[in-house]
């Protein structure tokens, strides 16, 4: 059984639900012979990955939704051994950075030139190169970026490259200039809440118009999360004609729950405990940035605008670190040590 989210997923350009102007420049590209290299960018749940999964169908037909996973070895330079996954179907390949560590730059290349010298097997192609999907590729390091640029200029007769990210600001500008840049633009309010009532109607229940608006204001239109919202409020209810708002999912309530030991207790043994928290919140795959995001708004709820001011300082530098290092706990950890320090003073004076 698969989440709303994903059994509901457009997988055509035709069934695309919004931005209808920029799915009629996807179709007239996908036709056209000459397709460039791409960077999808705009904020999360926006409906990015859709629109890149239905022009790969458009370009290439069904054949593009046969998966495989693959998992491939990698030896670093001090001879570690490092597995990585590659999602693949006979017409592209997908590469997550955050799957390749700081060894980015020589996988990629690596991944790169071997698919750009392997021939496309389906001789009836309509197009003989593959393409290459890098998801969050605002994550790469700035020498993997350098990397692809050269590879992007060498390999163009056999391979095409799709880059999907949030912030352009993070892509190197060579790269930026040597794509076709696509934004995808956060749907509106009332756009999420006809996408929410679509999946009402497949499911066969009655969603009040206004808590469809609720849910895509709630979760400031990023339709992932709305849809997410829904599934969880809808599996809780028969009924859903009183409700108003979204329930929240557990590990909002999780990240608030942290914010208030913090408040209430600043001390080693506390600590330890949210520690525990935060470890639980990562590994059910909730990104370290978003605790970090949230937790600050938590925090910030029940303090003053000077200790307001002091958490947001913090958060972004944990981030900041955060971006730069490897394990994403020892920031957060010492982000709430951090906030913890900083409330005592505050609150005895010293
Ligand atoms: N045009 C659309 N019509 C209806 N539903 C859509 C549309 N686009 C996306 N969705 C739904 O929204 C969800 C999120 O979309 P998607 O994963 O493409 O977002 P994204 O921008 O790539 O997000 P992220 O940057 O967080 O990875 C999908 O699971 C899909 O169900």
């Amino acid at each position: 059984m698969s989440l709303w989210a994903d059994k509901y997923r457009p997988t055509t350009l035709d069934q695309l639900t919004y931005h209808k102007g920029l799915t009629q420049q996807l179709k007239q590209m996908a036709v056209s012979e000459n397709i460039p290299h791409m960077l999808f960018y705009g904020p999360s749940g926006a409906g990015k990955k859709t629109r890149i999964t239905a022009i790969l169908r458009e370009i290439f037909g069904p054949g593009v939704e046969k998966l495989k996973v693959d998992e491939r070895q990698f030896a670093t330079p001090s001879r570690r051994k490092m597995v990585f996954t590659i999602v693949s179907s006979n017409f592209h390949l997908e590469l997550n950075p955050s799957d390749l560590g700081v060894y980015d730059r020589v996988i990629v290349q690596d991944v790169i030139k071997d698919i750009a010298q392997s021939k496309q097997i389906d001789a009836n192609a309509k197009h003989q190169f593959k393409v290459v999907i890098i998801d969050q590729a605002d994550e790469l390091t700035r020498e993997a970026q350098a990397a692809l640029r050269r590879t992007m200029e060498k390999h163009t007769s056999t391979m095409r490259l799709i880059l999907c990210c949030n912030s352009l600001s993070k892509i190197i500008a060579p790269v930026r200039s040597r794509c076709l840049l696509i934004r995808v633009a956060r749907p509106s309010q009332r756009e999420v809440s006809s996408a929410l009532q679509l999946v009402a109607q497949h499911e066969k229940f009655l969603l009040p118009p206004e808590l469809a608006l609720n849910i895509a204001q709630h979760t400031q239109c990023n339709l992932r999360a709305s849809l997410l919202a829904l599934e969880s409020t809808a599996v809780r209810r028969t009924n859903l004609n009183d409700v108003q708002k979204p329930d929240r999912v557990d590990w909002e309530i999780l990240i608030s729950k942290i914010a208030k030991m913090i408040i209430e207790e600043q001390t080693p043994a506390k600590l330890l405990a949210v520690r525990g928290h935060l470890y639980e919140l990562i590994t059910h795959c909730i990104q370290p940035s978003l605790v970090l995001k949230n937790l600050s708004f938590e925090l910030a709820k029940s303090m003053d605008d000077k200790m307001k001011r002091v958490v947001i300082e913090k958060a972004a530098f944990h981030e900041h670190r955060m971006r730069k290092g490897q394990k994403h706990i020892f920031h957060l950890e010492a982000f709430v040590a951090s906030i913890m320090h900083e409330y005592k003073c505050y609150r005895t004076g010293v």
